[in-house]
């Protein structure tokens, strides 16, 4: 319709300059011109509401997958890739690429399709004249294409320095507190300047980009006017053409210069959001990384099966030169009670995500249940082992939620028509906080129910009520294999008890217990009948507590004696002093 405009507008003036038409003629020409503006206005509303919608619903689309895609990842990507890093792709990248579709390529699309018709109007009018238009267009369309390759890849670049900088600020927020401790302000402001000052001068190289591409390709234009317009004169002054027909002519060559300039603008804009989206679309395709070597597949079917068989494993970090943990062979069975003690950095936390399957060995193995824990799907380990941490994080959820995390829910709200967890659930969450000390039937000293929302992290609740969520949370499932990591390192004594008790309770509901522990005291409270001593990545002693502590040079021993456990020279009635 836009380009129809011109037609109905150069007959109009050609009627006000020679004022020889009638009434009639003047009266379609404007009606013309009425019915193709509304028409156009009409159609333009349309298209901007529905290239809207499209660039929403492409913004909704991408940071789903994206989400979906960054939470399958492997936990070494997160060691390399911080959170801001990832937010600001997630956000700020992905809304460029609605951006595109909602703004650049509707503009494109309504210019391409004036430059079309335009062009044709021109072809009609004057093949030979337009083929000089077109050739001047071609060359500023040329001029576009280089501009918007430079702009692509500056964008990029942009994008990247403002996800370095998303990720400055946000380690500096999550760490508000040890910066104000240890007055870090002005290290932290510093630099997020430093990474934003970055993204500056890249912004101000994209802005003097465009001035030059617009200079240059205005003055281009320009001329080229100017020579057509020569070119009309010299047509008309020779009678090739009559005087209403270079009249229109000369219009529809703004009008196609007009949308050939815009095209080419958006073009290099549509360029820069495909440049910044880069990374968007690498971080969707981007899998987990596969794991290196599986040398054991199954046991010799005569054996008995152990829970978890651990074999010739090594696992090495990607910003460690040495591996975390070499040539590990452990075999945990049934009714195992296990603690994996030893000192700082000897590779004990990482022998626990090796078993959640946090990292894949580099080498060797791990089976559950006979099972390769890297064939095996994030949903089946999850349903076979639960961990109970030091500080265990909660959701800011009520305390079924928690409890019940990953746990899809069986039953609709009748009232909201929301889905919802079954009273047969509400009642097992409510035995399992029972069991795990923490009672939410009513009257109880804390005034909890099973709909408390614990805040963020869990911080309305204390470390010792957190430590028994995350116990009821870890007893609900029944696991096959429970993890403790510290379990009561971060309690006082009181709270201690309370927690070892629910702990044992727990194990009861648990086929085998493996726990990494600095304190040994909680060895003996555990009932472990297992302990393996770690140093420098590999296990150096391994056998049942007591026995170990009567071995006067060995590694459990000394510890225990570091710990005043058992004093050095009482070592032979080390049993008996062993608390
Ligand atoms: N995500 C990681 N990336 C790189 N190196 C790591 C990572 N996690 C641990 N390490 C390194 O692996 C080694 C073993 O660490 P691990 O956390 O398993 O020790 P730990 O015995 O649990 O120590 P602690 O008792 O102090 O918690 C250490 O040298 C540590 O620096």
């Amino acid at each position: 319709m836009t380009s129809v405009i011109p037609h109905y507008y150069a007959i109009c003036i050609q009627l006000v300059a020679t004022l020889d038409g009638t009434r009639a003629k003047v009266f379609q020409a404007l009606t013309g011109l009425v019915v193709s503006s509304t028409l156009g206005a009409l159609f333009t509303g349309c298209r901007g509401s529905l290239f809207w919608i499209a660039g929403s619903r492409a913004n909704y689309n991408i940071r789903v997958k994206l989400h979906r895609s960054l939470l399958l990842q492997e936990a070494a990507f997160f060691d390399s890739n911080e959170t801001g890093y990832l937010l600001s792709r997630l956000n700020s990248d992905v809304n460029k690429i609605g951006m595109v579709i909602s703004y650049h390529v509707n503009v494109v699309c309504r210019q391409l399709a004036q430059f079309i018709f335009g062009s044709a109007y021109l072809i009609r009018i004057s093949p030979k004249l337009s083929l000089w238009t077109f050739a001047g267009i071609g060359l500023v369309a040329w001029l576009s294409a280089i501009y918007g390759a430079f702009n692509r890849v500056l964008a990029q670049r942009v994008q990247d320095t403002f996800a370095d900088a998303t990720a400055v600020a946000e380690t500096s927020f999550s760490m508000s507190e040890t910066i104000r401790a240890f007055d870090g302000v002005a290290v932290e402001s510093n630099k997020y300047e430093t990474a934003q000052s970055k993204a500056l001068d890249l912004e101000e190289t994209q802005a003097w980009g465009y001035g030059t591409h617009k200079f240059v390709s205005d003055t281009l234009q320009g001329i080229l006017q100017v020579l057509l317009l020569f070119a009309c004169w010299s047509i008309g002054r020779t009678g090739g053409l009559p005087a209403a027909q270079l009249t229109t002519f000369m219009f529809y060559t703004n009008f196609v210069l007009e949308s050939s300039n815009e095209v080419g603008d958006q073009w290099a804009k549509i360029q820069g959001a495909i440049g910044a989206s880069t990374s968007v679309f690498d971080l969707i395709r981007r899998l987990a990384l596969p794991s290196v070597d599986h040398s054991v597949k199954h046991l010799n079917g005569s054996e008995l099966t152990p829970i978890i068989n651990i074999h010739n494993m090594t696992l090495k970090y990607s910003a460690m030169d040495l591996p975390a943990l070499d040539c590990i062979d452990l075999k945990i069975d049934e009714g195992d009670r296990v603690a994996i003690v030893g000192r700082s950095g000897s590779g004990k936390s990482s022998m626990l995500r090796a078993i959640l399957r946090f990292y894949d060995p580099t080498f060797g193995s791990i089976q559950l249940e006979r099972t390769l824990l890297t064939e095996m799907s994030r949903k089946d380990i999850a349903s076979k082992v639960s961990i109970v941490s030091q500080e265990p994080s909660l959701f800011p959820m009520s305390l079924m939620e928690n409890i019940l995390y990953g746990i899809e829910k069986d039953a609709v709200d009748p009232k909201t028509g929301e889905q919802c967890y079954s009273d047969a659930y509400r009642e097992r969450t409510s035995k399992s906080l029972e069991l795990a000390g923490l009672p939410v039937q009513p009257g109880n000293d804390l005034n909890l129910s099973l709909d408390t929302r614990v805040g963020d992290g869990g911080r309305s609740l204390s470390g010792g009520q957190r430590q028994r969520v995350a116990i009821a949370r870890a007893l609900i499932r029944h696991p096959e294999v429970l993890l403790l990591d510290e379990p009561t390192a971060a309690l006082d004594s009181q709270s201690e008890r309370a927690v070892v008790e629910a702990l044992l309770r727990a194990m009861e509901r648990s086929k085998s217990m493996v726990m990494v522990t600095h304190r040994l005291g909680v060895v003996r409270s555990l009932n472990v009948n297992r302990v393996v001593v770690m140093e420098k990545g590999r296990i150096v002693e391994t056998g049942h507590p007591e026995e170990l502590l009567c071995k006067e040079n060995g590694w459990f021993a000394s510890l225990a004696r570091e710990q005043g456990i058992v004093p050095a020279h009482k070592s032979t009635k080390a049993v008996e002093e062993y608390p």
